[in-house]
């Protein structure tokens, strides 16, 4: 599990670290462990360090701090090290006064500042760390902008984004690689931040912290999670999930919805609606039953509203009277923002929503009574869009997209390491619901059924578009979920 940790929650934790260690010891910590990243990459990238050209970018904080100390350590190996302050009168007094010992340029002409970031072989980017505020000042914008060649390395966050949420005001700089101290930022696992932060490295320096804000599954901890059927369980003790999904106009989406169920781990799926005769001569292991899901006899998790249609509402309707978990997609989600957070309040069991950032601005419309927000804008914020949406309706919340985020009422989050781009093809969605529902059927708790059926439909996605070719159906992507769950279950036992 990677945890991620709030820039106050950091604050607190340092300030009571500091307290106990001498001065500048955490910073030397950080610097350490940054300037070894640096000199690793510079050995893959050129054999060794000495001759390297290196730049430091350095803002006026403690971010430029630690780059500059970092800058330091390489250049005592023999690197050429040069670093461009973008706050001269401001920059780090003692981590200027260790790169000019180890004899360290100091760049303050903005020119050749930009002449030296284009030809270095890894670049520092001390610009900001997790004090910033806004986006990227005028003075920093050319070098986010610049063309490069060398490696970028962001120190802590890639300057621009906002470490809590991931949101990028205006430009950023994109890194190939983060080295992050102490904990994980929220921004830093969530797009579009995680997009700049490329591979993200934890330095440990001691922190003493509490409850993660937002966290990411691994292999190991989905393992763990992974319902797995006792020696005597029959199909009705693993769980029956009930899928209420496809119409006349959108038969295909039963089928995908049924597809995702089977591989969730639920004992038996029972189909209600009116692709039946086509469910079964697919899935022939399917149970289906005319009518809603009112008369459809007891399941342990009902998904509704894939490709529902008109039949959605009713759906619905009778499966949120139900007292079990209910997974509302798709027209699901259309009608329930038609109807608002009111038509959840009697409900006994938890409710977990799945919109895309279209279905979310239509929740959220539906919640205060207000135009649906633009769907752009909600997707720049995840985190908060998928937080507000959860404590709205008082549901669990799993909003779709480049990186998927799911928010428990109560405040917890998780987002997904697993996403790729091949996921947004038609139907996929449907996939998901059908699994999600399937591992709540299963007995999963709501946050973990959906992060983990998060987790293992976007390794699908990658599994199934790493076979060459066409490109990637949902149906393919449900097939390769098998070859996952083996995937993720191997990994834990070799840890073992
Ligand atoms: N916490 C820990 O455990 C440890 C933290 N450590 C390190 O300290 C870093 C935090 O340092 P920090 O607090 O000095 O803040 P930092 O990120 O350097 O920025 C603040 C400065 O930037 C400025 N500024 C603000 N916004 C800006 C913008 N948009 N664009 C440009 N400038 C902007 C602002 O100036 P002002 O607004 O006054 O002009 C202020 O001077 C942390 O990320 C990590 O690297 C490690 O050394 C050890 C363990
Ligand atoms: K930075």
């Amino acid at each position: 599990m990677r945890n991620a940790h709030r820039v106050e929650q950091v604050r607190a934790a340092e300030a009571e670290l500091m307290a106990r260690l001498p001065e500048g010891a955490l910073m030397q910590r950080a610097a350490a462990g940054l300037a070894a990243t640096c000199a690793r990459l510079l050995t893959r990238r050129r054999g060794r360090v000495y001759g390297s050209r290196v730049v430091v970018l350095a803002g006026s904080g403690d971010n430029g701090g630690d780059a500059l100390y970092a800058g330091a350590v390489l250049a005592r190996r023999g690197a050429r090290v040069s670093a461009v302050l973008l706050a001269p009168e401001r920059a780090h007094a003692g981590g200027l006064a260790a790169l000019r010992a180890a004899h360290g340029q100091v760049v303050l002409d903005q020119e050749v500042g930009l002449a030296d970031f284009s030809r270095a072989d890894l670049v520092l980017d001390g610009i900001v760390g997790i004090g910033g505020r806004g986006g990227l000042r005028a003075e920093a914008v050319p070098y986010a902008r610049a063309a490069r060649r060398g490696t970028v390395v962001a120190v802590d966050v890639p300057s621009g984004v906002d470490a809590d949420t991931g949101e990028v005001a205006g430009v950023a700089l994109r890194a190939d690689v983060t080295v992050c101290f102490g904990t994980y930022k929220p921004g830093l696992l969530i797009d579009p931040g995680a997009g700049y932060a490329g591979a993200v490295q934890l330095v440990g320096i001691g922190l003493d912290l509490p409850p993660a804000d937002v966290s990411a599954l691994q292999h190991p901890a989905v393992a763990e999670l992974l319902p797995e059927p006792g020696a005597e369980s029959d199909k009705y003790r693993r769980g029956v999930v009930g899928v209420a999904a496809g119409s006349a106009t959108y038969p295909g989406a039963a089928l995908l919805a049924v597809a995702g169920a089977l591989h969730g781990g639920a004992g038996a799926v029972r189909y209600v609606g009116t692709a039946a005769e086509e469910v079964v001569r697919r899935f022939p292991e399917t149970l289906v039953t005319e009518g809603g899901p009112a008369g459809a006899g007891r399941v342990q998790a009902w998904v509704v509203g894939p490709g529902g249609g008109e039949g959605a509402r009713q759906a619905l309707a009778e499966a949120l009277a139900s007292d079990v978990p209910v997974l509302v997609d798709a027209d699901g989600l259309t009608e329930l923002g038609r109807l608002g957070p009111g038509a959840l309040a009697g409900r006994t069991a938890p409710t977990l929503l799945t919109p895309h950032t279209g279905e979310a601005a239509r929740l959220l419309a539906g919640a205060d009574g207000g135009a649906p927000p633009p769907a752009d804008e909600l997707a720049a914020a995840r985190l908060a869009t998928a937080r507000r949406l959860a404590a709205a309706y008082r549901a669990t919340v799993l909003l779709k997209g480049s990186t998927t985020v799911v928010a428990d009422p109560g405040g917890a989050a998780r987002v997904n390491p697993t996403g790729t781009s091949w996921l947004a093809t038609a139907g996929s969605g449907d996939v998901l619901a059908g699994l999600a529902g399937s591992l709540l059927a299963a007995g999963l708790p709501v946050l973990d059924a959906a992060s983990v059926a998060a987790y293992l439909h976007g390794l699908a996605g990658r599994h199934a578009a790493s076979t060459p070719g066409a490109p990637v159906t949902a149906l393919q992507v449900a097939a390769a979920l098998p070859a996952v769950w083996r995937q993720v279950r191997a990994s834990a036992t070799a840890d073992e």
